[in-house]
């Protein structure tokens, strides 16, 4: 489920091992020294350091192993325990876990030679024993801790469950751009944040949990929720065994996790007037107020869209032609939908037969 130690370099293969983009390894030149310099702070999937690699200042990323139920993983709704099933666990992982999500996303921006709409990464990274000793000894005085979430850290043994002779599997980091948090929003960043949104989804890239905190420079920086096609979310092709309306939970589930941006970027332009008596007028959907037909629009032609259909990854296409997507569906889950604010997550997961499944609930589209 984990990268293994790696004899060699030439054993550090380009992440995650499942179909789709990859991240390939950073290279060292020579000694592979990492000056940890400061813990910049925590996230909920890792603790972020500024370092130092020859002469360059970076930050590093380092991902917790955290809990199943902090991912979309199988464990909540599975009949039986498949914790410990290693097929299952990894099957997920490769598209889901959070280290994995950050690399398929950057895999695909750098494929897409898009590496312009985010926080540059320069590749990933396992640290080695003495590497982590180093960064451990520098910080005990943090007591961190890379089991579990940042709620609830360490009650499990995460790192250790899937153990290869003996031993906890590496850290796994990411190493990026070194940037600045926490600056003002202003008109013209907004203005580009929601164009870089609609772009990451013509590459397949969404869900990447928009808000100010991962905003680093003036660019997303955080894609350890991101999903990016293909993902057993978003393409069928992936499971050759998925019935019809299972195919429609897929559809289903990618709209609102795509629209979802939207209503958060929106969401983020409101807190930070809210907070600072600012005046931003940027909105991803009319009056910032979600994707359904309230004001400005026909009630009669009943309808509800988001502004790009990531599956068409028509960002990675020579001629791209951004449409938006309009979702089909009945007037009573147009009217359920109307209800709520910004779409919940809704589908459950399971492995059956080397596939992944969703599973049919109450949420109908
Ligand atoms: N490239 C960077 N340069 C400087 N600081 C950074 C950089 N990347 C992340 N940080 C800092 O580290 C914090 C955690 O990073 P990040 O959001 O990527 O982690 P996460 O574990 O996915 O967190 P969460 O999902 O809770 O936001 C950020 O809020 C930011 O303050």
């Amino acid at each position: 489920m984990y990268p293994d130690w790696p004899k060699s370099n030439a054993e550090l293969l380009p992440l995650p091992r499942c179909k789709g983009p990859k991240l390939k390894p950073f290279v060292f030149n020579g000694f592979q020294e990492i000056r940890f310099l400061e813990y910049i702070g925590a996230g909920a999937h890792s603790h972020v350091f500024k370092v130092e690699i020859g002469r360059t200042i970076y930050a590093l990323k380092l991902f917790r192993f955290v809990y199943d139920y902090d991912w979309r993983s199988p464990v909540p709704y599975a009949e039986e325990d498949v914790t410990a099933d290693i097929q299952v666990m990894s099957t997920f992982a490769n598209y889901s876990e959070p280290f994995n999500c950050e690399c398929r996303a950057y895999g695909r921006l750098q494929d897409a030679g898009r590496e312009d709409l985010a926080v540059k990464s320069y590749g990933y990274i396992l640290l080695s024993e003495h590497q982590e000793r180093n960064m451990m000894e520098k910080f005990s005085h943090l007591d961190l801790e890379f089991d579990g979430n940042m709620d609830d850290p360490g009650s499990e043994d995460m790192r250790g469950r899937f153990r290869i002779d003996g031993r906890d599997p590496p850290i796994r980091g990411l190493l990026k751009e070194f940037g600045q948090g926490d600056e003002d929003l202003t008109t013209p960043v907004a203005r580009r944040l929601l164009k870089n949104i609609k772009e990451l989804q013509s590459l397949g890239i969404f869900n990447v949990d928009v808000a100010r905190r991962q905003v680093i420079s003036g660019k997303f920086s955080d894609f350890s929720t991101a999903v990016t096609v293909p993902h057993f979310v978003t393409s069928p092709e992936l499971n050759p065994n998925l019935d019809s309306d299972q195919k429609l939970i897929l559809e289903f589930e990618t709209f609102q996790l795509s629209s979802n941006d939207y209503w958060l970027f929106d969401e983020m332009v409101k807190t930070w007037n809210d907070d600072n008596n600012g005046n931003i007028k940027v909105h991803a959907f009319p009056g910032g107020d979600g994707c359904l037909p309230k004001h400005n629009y026909n009630l009669r032609r009943k309808r509800i869209y988001t502004f790009v259909d990531p599956r068409k990854l028509e960002g990675v296409k020579k001629k791209r032609k951004l449409t938006e997507w309009e979702y089909n569906c009945d007037d009573k889950a147009i009217a359920r939908l109307k209800c709520t604010h910004e779409f919940s997550e809704s589908h459950e997961w399971v492995f059956k037969d080397g596939y992944i499944f969703p599973r049919i609930n109450v949420w109908r589209y």
